[in-house]
């Protein structure tokens, strides 16, 4: 799914009211009806509802969705922020139409005109949308600040008022910190950086069948990942298939200590459809590898500890195999660099970069122009900073994220909530499972372990990583919905995926 910017957002109305054709106030009315019916699914009749209404369209939605609750017998209450002296034309067209059904409207103009919000009451903020031009002020900022202070629960009407949608806040703006986002149509950038988590609450799409041609020929750099396009990424098996089709493996991971991140990657790696597997641990690992994973083979490092890539059987060779993992637990002593240099060079096809192997690339840049073209990097935000730079805000994260693919040509995953993949071609896309169950150890060398089965069996690289990332994600939210997220632990993550 798309993610667009405020002005296509904006074009996507318009052409929508051409095209269908529609007229806008019937397009607001959808918008209102859509909004109403994830309400009503959500909030029983009896719930007190005081509806904040700016003076623009997204003041007209809040209009529009008091009118339609009220015909539900919902007890609501009307609130018009009089911040300016114009009302857009289907705010005024919605005002006329509530009057005729209540007198219960109030203005808010003066700080004593905020009214007193109680916890059993359900706040509607339908004061500022996608409009939003400047950081709010006066009479809009302080409504907003009483909002956020009062017990009651807060719904936003498509985004916070208050929150840009693809620009970042100063870090003084008064923003809704409202429980709820019901979103129109289409996710907003904003929705997905982890500045904004408590300015969007738990959010939900409605959709108010806005031009489809439009959204398909929108370009955009930015996209959002829906079940039914990661499932239409999966590749069928062929009957006649044998394991040699599904590729073979090369996991390097473990050092004395964190032999568990070998475990766990070798054990996801298998468990996402790899042909075969080959894990080579330090010698320490030998025997909890070949017990943990028995359908594993084994590669025993020279190394009583750590990786350094010798060991006593010479064939097959790194570029023998389809692909390759590597960093789970490898720490950074300098002999497992002295592997990383001497290993970089020999290969041509995509390989997995994760954790300490991230942290060894940070430290020896040089080594990153030898990454074989569409190699996948799964840095997390730290990580990821130590491979580029610090960042003044999300926005500018995502700045670096794609020029960092782009530079190297490369796929970075940067992994937490919705995990951020970068295209070498410029490309974003933002992964919509996963919990913050999944904020546990050992979660990271499980996509690790994933990521390389998929590449083993052949997956082009954005798709392995796109598809990977749902699935890690989608396997940690079955275990969220069977145990609750806090138990969670990495292994329950690996048992819990599926691929169909
Ligand atoms: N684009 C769409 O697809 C649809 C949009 N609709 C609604 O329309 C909204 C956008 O409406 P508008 O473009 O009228 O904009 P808003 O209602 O978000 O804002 C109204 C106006 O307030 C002014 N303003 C900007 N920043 C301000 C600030 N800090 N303090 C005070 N005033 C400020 C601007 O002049 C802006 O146009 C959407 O969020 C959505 O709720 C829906 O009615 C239907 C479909
Ligand atoms: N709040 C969250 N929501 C969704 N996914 C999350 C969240 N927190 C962490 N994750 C996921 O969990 C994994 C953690 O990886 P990482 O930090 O490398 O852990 P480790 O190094 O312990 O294996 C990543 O895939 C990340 O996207
Ligand atoms: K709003």
């Amino acid at each position: 799914m798309k993610i667009l910017n405020v002005d296509q957002i904006r074009a996507l109305d318009q052409s929508t009211i051409l095209h269908e054709p529609i007229a806008p106030i019937n397009l607001m009315e959808r918008a209102a009806l859509a909004f109403v019916d994830w309400f009503i699914d959500h909030f029983p009749v009896t719930t007190p509802t005081k509806v904040f209404c700016g003076l623009g369209n997204n003041g007209g939605d809040g209009l529009s969705i008091a009118r339609l609750l009220l015909e539900r017998d919902y007890p609501v209450e009307v609130q018009v922020v009089r911040y300016a002296p114009r009302e857009s034309d289907d705010f005024m067209h919605n005002h006329r139409r509530l009057k005729l059904v209540t007198e219960n409207i109030k203005y808010i103009e003066f700080s004593r005109d905020i009214p007193a919000l109680r916890h059993n009451e359900v706040v509607i903020d339908a004061i500022l949308g996608t409009g939003l031009s400047r950081p709010t002020e006066g009479i809009v900022k302080e409504t907003i600040a009483a909002i956020n202070r009062a017990p009651a629960s807060v719904v936003s009407v498509d985004i916070a008022s208050g929150l840009y949608t693809d620009q970042p806040n100063g870090p003084n703006d008064v923003i809704i910190e409202p429980d709820y986002t019901v979103t129109f149509q289409l996710p907003k950038l904003a929705f997905m950086l982890p500045k904004n988590g408590r300015y969007v609450g738990n959010w939900q799409i409605v959709d108010i069948r806005l031009h489809k041609r439009y959204i398909d020929l929108a370009p955009t750099a930015y996209y959002f990942t829906q079940p039914s396009e990661a499932k239409l990424l999966l590749h069928k098996r062929d009957r006649y298939a044998n394991k040699g089709t599904f590729g073979h493996a090369l996991l390097y991971a473990g050092s004395f200590g964190k032999i568990g991140a070998a475990v766990l990657s070798a054990r996801a790696c298998l468990r996402s459809g790899v042909g075969l597997l080959t894990v080579q641990v330090p010698r320490c690992g030998y025997l909890v590898l070949q017990t943990a994973v028995p359908e594993a083979m084994c590669l025993a490092d020279d190394h009583q500890t750590l990786l350094t890539g010798a060991t006593e059987i010479s064939s097959p060779a790194p570029t023998d195999f389809t692909t390759i993992g590597i960093g789970p637990g490898i720490g950074k002593a300098p002999e497992t660099l002295a592997m990383l240099k001497k290993l970089l060079p020999t290969l041509k096809k995509p390989i997995v970069v994760d954790a300490d192997a991230l942290n060894l690339l940070s430290e020896n840049r040089e080594l990153l122009d030898q990454l074989p073209p569409n190699s996948i990097l799964t840095p997390h935000p730290k990580e990821f900073e130590r491979l580029t730079q610090k960042w003044d805000n999300d926005y500018q994260k995502l700045d670096i994220l794609r020029e960092f693919a782009k530079k190297y040509t490369i796929v970075v995953v940067l992994k937490g909530a919705y995990s951020a993949i970068a295209t070498p071609d410029g490309d974003i896309h933002f992964n919509s499972t996963g919990n913050p169950g999944l904020s546990t150890g050992g979660t990271g060398d499980v996509l690790t372990g994933i990521l390389t089965a998929l590449v083993a069996q052949g997956y082009d690289s954005v798709e392995a990583a796109v598809l990977g990332v749902f699935a890690h994600g989608l396997a940690g939210d079955r275990v969220a919905e069977q145990r609750g997220p806090i138990g969670m632990v990495a292994s329950d993550v690996i048992d819990a995926l599926r691929w169909d």
